[in-house]
């Protein structure tokens, strides 16, 4: 069944924005939310959302994973403002459009307290959907490849329902972006709230964590402090990587544009994790070790987005392959780390 049948769309007008959006005496600025903005794919997207002198940004964050670091270069810009708040208490403010990031994303990090992922994804989704209900605001949330699960059809497209263990350890991740998707539809048929849904697939780039956990900071990490990169067994397991910057765009085609989604956005060039640390070995220490460790629960066995959803609909692709992106962030990592290039 295609998700984007006629039984999934509104029958309903969206609530009304501000009367200031149409003034005739006053043009006001395009006020955004950034839900966590002050994380790794948050932060450039502000980046992004600043660049246009007509839009205000605000970012809300509790800094579970991301830093004020991160926005350094926003604190104190009249255009710009950031909140310690917490998604799954209420936020009472006055936006037109919402990017609904807030959510650890890296395994370690989402499973180190599954009950507040869960609570993160369930009540601060719904905490944004009452708010852009009552300032008709259009609020886009960053799912994820990971509701497919671990798929058993590949590549994978928009209409597959996924393969997820509902009570495995990923399951307050998977699941909780499940139900997250859920709400966004029920708000969308029900009180016509604007939505727009991207599954976003593994994405790498400048400011990540480096003790993130995620696979390509952790073989980027290790490879310049000389220590074995760690291959989760079997090491045939595969992922698609999208450079940070191409995602940004998406995100923002797919909040401008006309399509619900979801959508996948992602970079469809696909590669084993064995593949992925001979790479970063041969860019960044051909002397550096692989390890074969113990890989974690229900760890999917394959992923590579069909994108042929986001070509038509977005007119987006990735222009950045891993071999492009990968020096990029290992500049990035190196000047974090404090370790020159021979
Ligand atoms: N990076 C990826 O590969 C990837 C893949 C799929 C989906 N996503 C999604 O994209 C979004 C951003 O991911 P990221 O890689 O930038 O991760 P990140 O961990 O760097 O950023 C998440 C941000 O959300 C904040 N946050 C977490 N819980 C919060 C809460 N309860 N209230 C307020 N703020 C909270 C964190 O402090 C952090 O700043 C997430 O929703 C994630 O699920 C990311
Ligand atoms: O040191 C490591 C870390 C991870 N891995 C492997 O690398 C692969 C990718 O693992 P990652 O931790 O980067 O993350 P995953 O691809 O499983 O999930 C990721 O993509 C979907 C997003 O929603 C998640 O937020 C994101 O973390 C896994 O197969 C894992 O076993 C290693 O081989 N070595």
């Amino acid at each position: 069944m295609a998700p984007n049948g006629d039984h999934q769309k509104s029958t309903k007008p969206p609530p009304s924005p501000s009367p200031l959006r149409n003034s005739k005496f006053f043009q006001s600025n395009m006020r955004i939310l950034v839900t966590g903005g002050a994380g790794f794919i948050g932060s450039h997207l502000v980046d992004r959302l600043m660049e246009n002198e007509k839009n205000e940004v605000i970012v809300a964050d509790n800094y579970f994973t991301g830093s004020k670091d991160n926005l350094r270069k926003w604190i104190g810009h009249p255009r710009f403002e950031l909140i310690r708040h917490d998604v799954t208490e209420p936020l009472l403010i006055e936006v037109d459009q919402i990017y609904h990031l807030a959510c650890p994303a890296s395994p370690i990090f989402y499973k180190y307290n599954p009950v507040k992922t869960i609570k993160t994804n369930v009540i601060g989704t719904l905490n944004m959907l009452g708010l852009a209900k009552r300032v008709g605001a259009r609020i886009l949330l960053t799912s994820t490849s990971e509701v497919y699960g671990d798929p058993l059809v590949h590549p994978q497209t928009e209409d597959y329902w996924g393969n997820v263990n509902p009570i495995g350890v990923r399951s307050c991740y998977d699941e909780g972006k499940r139900v997250a998707e859920t709400l966004m539809f029920d708000y969308h048929r029900q009180h016509g709230i604007e939505i727009r849904i991207a599954r976003i697939f593994n994405t790498y780039g400048p400011r990540m964590n480096i003790d993130d956990g995620r696979v390509v900071s952790n073989f980027i990490a290790q490879a310049l402090r000389g220590e074995p990169l760690t291959v989760q067994a079997p090491g045939t397991q595969t992922r698609s990587f999208c450079y940070v910057s191409d995602m940004v765009d998406g995100l923002i085609r797919l909040m401008e544009g006309d399509d619900t989604g979801p959508i996948n956005i992602g970079n469809p060039g696909e590669f084993t994790m064995m593949e992925l640390a001979e790479t970063v070995k041969e860019l960044i220490d051909p002397k550096v070790e692989l390890k074969i460790v113990e890989n974690t629960p229900d760890d999917p066995r394959q992923r590579k987005p069909d994108i042929t959803k986001a070509k038509g609909v977005l007119g987006w692709e990735p222009k950045i392959t891993l071999r492009q992106g990968l020096p990029l962030m290992e500049e990035d990592f190196r000047l974090r780390l404090g370790v020159p290039k021979k």
